[in-house]
């Protein structure tokens, strides 16, 4: 067993904990990175990737079926699993050596492809390695929480780590969980020719905009996506590519039975924490999490920090990412940025994409009260892109409460990167009239941004006394 000394170790070899230790590296720290699985974690290997990967194999799957209407003549998609597959796997290989071992320790980093744990509070330990360190991150993500549905461990179900592997397209998939993952999951495997069913207790993308969700909701039913809100899935049963489930209302009122030939497992995530040794670490947490504050540093153990996935806030790459950029700030500069010091943007990638940034027009009207808040709109069907495109479902949304930005909603095509203009505003203190005092080129989906704020200021613009003052103006020469 080797022993280490360094400035930094890192658990983790995803989204944050690459992050972490890709800047203490450049930053001319020692550091050690300790991975048990696949470099790059779930969003290379199971999660962003390959699931927009597959989204984008539907997409093509989508247009050849709705060719015609732009007066092209293609035929019913035909669908080769094997090179959607294939298709999926060269997008993971083409990003691979970003994330490798090779890269990180060109960067300088010992990377042990190892399963680690804490010894004591400042000592980690794997098979080959014992490694005492200043700092310690914790950044082992989360995975697909499977919750003790009668009969559900009995039966061969999928979950983000098996899905892109089928052998087969699923003939006909049930999906429980009606969040991001089986919201895409969906629209791709229905656009790619499978039956689809999908079992949600409450309401589907139930943390998106209400008006926004439906949008994308009542397009993936148009495509063929069964989706039963209110159903609680109570008890699962079959073999081989014969599962049943049976489902029942909140109230226990109305049961149904469907039966499927795979299930995906879509109920949100769980912090992996199992394993770590925690409590030798003197590191507090709970069963979802490791207990931190808004500076993301251990409440217990002051050397410890956790990043991304398990450290129980929302779940998204570019989250992980600003964690390692919080706790570089934090640790080696001595800044005060804390994890909820910008607004955090959140995109589910059906189309049409859903992207949700700060408040909602419901969170923000309970916190300031109806009055005070303000939500202008634009439609993608005035559009002038969108029109051209034939793609006009669609709205952009700006949470406004006295011309600051609270927040933003955009449902349409190319949504995610439309919003990243609010962002941009929001993150930078910027007020609704910045986002009206920019050339937007012509014809753009994103004008729908500067049309929204523009709708902010129709009122006073063309109001009384705009006139009044425009008519005053006319008499100076
Ligand atoms: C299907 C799906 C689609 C998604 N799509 C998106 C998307 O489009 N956009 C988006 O922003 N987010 C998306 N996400 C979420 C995103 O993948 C995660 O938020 C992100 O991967 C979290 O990164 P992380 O570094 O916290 O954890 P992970 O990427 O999970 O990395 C943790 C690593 O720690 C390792 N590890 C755990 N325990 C130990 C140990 N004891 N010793 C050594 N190593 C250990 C694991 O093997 C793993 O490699 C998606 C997730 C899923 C499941
Ligand atoms: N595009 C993206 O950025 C993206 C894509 C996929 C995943 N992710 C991340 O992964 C996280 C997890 O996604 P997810 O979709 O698994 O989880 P989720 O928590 O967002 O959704 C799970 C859904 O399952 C429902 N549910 C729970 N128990 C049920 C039961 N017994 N029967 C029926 N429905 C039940 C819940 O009401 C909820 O709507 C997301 O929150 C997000 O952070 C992000």
């Amino acid at each position: 067993m080797q022993t280490l000394n360094v400035d930094l170790a890192v658990i983790g070899a995803g989204s944050a904990g690459l992050s972490a230790a890709a800047g203490a590296a450049q930053f001319g720290l020692s550091v050690v990175l300790y991975e048990k699985g696949k470099m790059g974690g779930d969003c290379l290997n199971y999660g962003c990737v390959p699931s927009k990967a597959l989204l984008s194999a539907a997409k093509a799957a989508a247009s050849v079926r709705e060719a015609e209407k732009y007066g092209i003549s293609a035929g019913a998609p035909q669908t080769d699993w094997q090179k959607v597959k294939a298709h999926i796997q060269s997008a993971i290989e083409t990003i691979a050596p970003v994330d490798s071992q090779e890269r990180f320790e060109g960067l300088g980093v010992t990377v042990i492809r190892e399963t680690a744990r804490f010894e004591d509070s400042k000592t980690l330990v794997s098979d080959s390695t014992r490694t005492v360190a200043r700092r310690i991150v914790v950044a082992t993500g989360s995975r697909a929480f499977v919750p003790p549905i009668e009969g559900l461990s009995e039966v061969p179900y999928l979950t983000n780590e098996t899905i892109f592997d089928l052998p087969e397209l699923p003939e006909h998939l049930i999906i429980l969980g009606a969040g991001p993952i089986g919201m895409e999951m969906a629209q791709a495997f229905t656009r790619l020719g499978s039956k689809v069913t999908v079992v949600e207790k409450e309401l589907a993308l139930g943390r998106a905009d209400p008006d926004h969700a439906a949008i994308a909701i009542d397009t993936l039913k148009e495509e063929g996506v069964t989706l039963l809100e209110g159903h609680k899935a109570v008890h699962v049963t079959g073999q081989g590519k014969s599962i049943h489930v049976r489902t029942e209302r909140q109230d226990g009122s109305q049961t149904s039975v469907i039966e499927g030939s795979h299930l995906l497992v879509a109920l949100g995530r769980r912090a992996v924490l199992d394993g770590l040794a925690l409590d030798k670490g003197n590191v507090d947490h709970d069963e979802t999490s490791i207990q931190v504050g808004d500076n993301l540093r251990s409440k217990s153990n002051g050397r410890v920090w956790a990043l991304g996935d398990v450290a129980g806030r929302e779940q998204f790459t570019h989250v992980a990412g600003w964690h390692a950029s919080v706790f570089s700030r934090r640790a080696f500069f001595k800044q005060f940025t804390k994890a909820n010091s910008l607004p955090i943007p959140a995109v589910t990638y059906t189309s049409p994409e859903v992207a949700q940034l700060g408040m909602t027009e419901a969170e923000a009207t309970e916190c300031y009260g109806e009055e005070s808040v303000s939500a202008p709109s634009f439609p993608f069907s005035e559009n002038d892109r969108a029109i051209a495109e034939g793609k006009t479902l669609g709205e952009a949304k700006l949470i406004l409460r006295k011309g600051k930005l609270l927040g933003a909603s955009i449902v349409g095509e190319g949504a995610g990167d439309i919003l990243q203009l609010v962002s941009v505003a929001m993150s930078n203190g910027l007020d609704v009239k910045d986002l009206t005092n920019f050339i937007s080129p012509y014809p753009t989906r994103a004008e729908v941004v500067k049309r929204a704020a523009n709708a902010h200021f129709t009122d006073v613009l063309f109001g009384k006394n705009a006139k009044r003052l425009v008519g005053l103006l006319q008499r100076i020469p």
